[in-house]
């Protein structure tokens, strides 16, 4: 394993051509009165994994159709190492694409594939020869060249894409739901394998996917689509913890999330109390103040189930009305008391924990920092 890592890196600094910037600006897309892309501009730093994530429709392959070359934009400008690339041709862009559907010519060979960029370019047979080794080992398929891609499992095929779409040393990789067509045992052990490869590549990536786990995993920064639009981009943890919509609360990971009905003025300490519809009252602390129109929200992991929760700022009593023991987690719904208000709780099960029952009385609070505000 040692030596194949070793390896793999020398071959990587031998062939790493560097990550393009991409810069976009104002670039959208309409379809007659239909606005696919919106008017969107977005900063890419050289060598980023940027993911795009987003319900169907939201237009994340048209955004990534239109960096490819495949999908004319309506307007503006995708500069890419300080040059617009938008009047150029696919071909003359350097961008490798890897798509859901491999895509590998079934009667060419595994090294006829991967070789395949390389011939249509001129490249001498010698040093094709040479790059397609290297690049087959970089998937760790060096021993597949001669098989034909029917032969290969999905995962195979896949990193067999990786490596052709890479073979050229393009500074910009586009995927689009690469993982899409694999089951769940597969996609995880292709996540790392791909991020393992941008990092010996040095390419800059942009991924498109559904799954918002895979995007946390892989990716430096993700924009999260909505109607054509990037409602927000960050980082995987700034848009779990800090989401600026409910949008994107309740896309990326789970939350409960309740209408404020009132806010107090600020209290001496930076917090404030507000009061959510159904008359819940809780202390929050004060930034971005919540009044009507606006959503408290809090992650299930923030809150503390059982007798540790007496002792919080927001602090009550509650009944657990679903109990779940999942691995890795125990998932409840708590009904506060008085209030109907239901909450999404997990817990991290450890030795001992104490699993409560649907049913059961129980004790539930949180800290001041854990409630955020959001905007609709
Ligand atoms: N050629 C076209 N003509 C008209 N509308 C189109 C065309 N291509 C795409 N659209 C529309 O543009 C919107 C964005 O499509 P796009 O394929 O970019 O979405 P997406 O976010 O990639 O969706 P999915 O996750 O389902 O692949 C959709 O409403 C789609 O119906």
């Amino acid at each position: 394993m040692l030596q194949m890592v070793s390896r793999s890196a020398t071959t990587a600094e031998s062939r790493a051509a560097g990550g393009a910037a991409v810069s976009i600006h104002n670039l959208c897309k309409r379809y007659n009165n239909f606005e696919a892309v919106v008017p969107t501009s977005v900063e890419i730093a050289s060598g980023d994994f940027f993911a795009i994530i987003g319900p169907s429709g939201s237009g994340k392959s048209t955004l990534l159709g239109m960096i490819a070359g495949y999908i004319d934009p309506s307007a503006g400008r995708i500069v890419v190492d300080g040059r617009d690339i938008v009047p150029e041709p696919i071909y003359r862009r350097n961008i490798g694409m890897v798509f859901q559907n491999y895509a590998l010519f079934p009667h060419l060979s595994v090294a006829q594939n991967v070789a395949y960029p390389l011939k249509i370019r001129g490249v001498a047979k010698d040093e094709i020869a040479k790059r397609v080794r290297e690049s087959l080992a970089m998937v760790r398929l060096e021993a597949f060249a001669s098989r034909m891609p029917s032969e290969l499992s999905g995962g195979q095929q896949q990193r067999i894409a990786l490596a052709r779409a890479s073979i050229y040393q393009p500074s910009i990789l586009l995927m689009d739901e690469p993982l899409g067509a694999l089951d769940k045992n597969l996609r995880d052990e292709m996540q790392e394998e791909i991020k393992r490869f941008q990092q010996e590549l040095g390419a800059t990536v942009i991924y498109v996917t559904h799954d918002q786990q895979e995007a946390a995993f892989l990716a430096d920064r993700i924009a999260i689509m909505r109607d054509g639009a990037m409602t927000q981009i960050g980082s995987p943890r700034s848009l779990y913890e800090q989401p600026k919509s409910r949008f994107v609360a309740e896309f990326l990971g789970e939350a409960s999330i309740f209408p404020v009905k009132t806010a107090s003025a600020k209290l001496a300490d930076q917090t404030c109390r507000i009061t959510l519809e159904d008359g819940t009252e809780a202390v929050i602390r004060t930034g971005e103040d919540g009044g009507p129109g606006r959503f408290a929200c809090i992650r299930p992991e923030r809150i503390t189930i059982g007798p540790k929760a007496r002792g919080l700022a927001n602090s009550y009593t509650g009944v657990v009305r679903e109990s779940l023991y999942t691995p890795g987690s125990i998932r409840y719904r708590v009904e506060l008391k008085d209030a109907g208000c239901l909450l999404k709780v997990r817990a991290l099960p450890q030795h001992n924990t104490e699993v409560f029952e649907t049913g059961s009385s129980v004790d539930i609070g949180w800290s001041v920092d854990d409630m955020t505000i959001l905007a609709e």
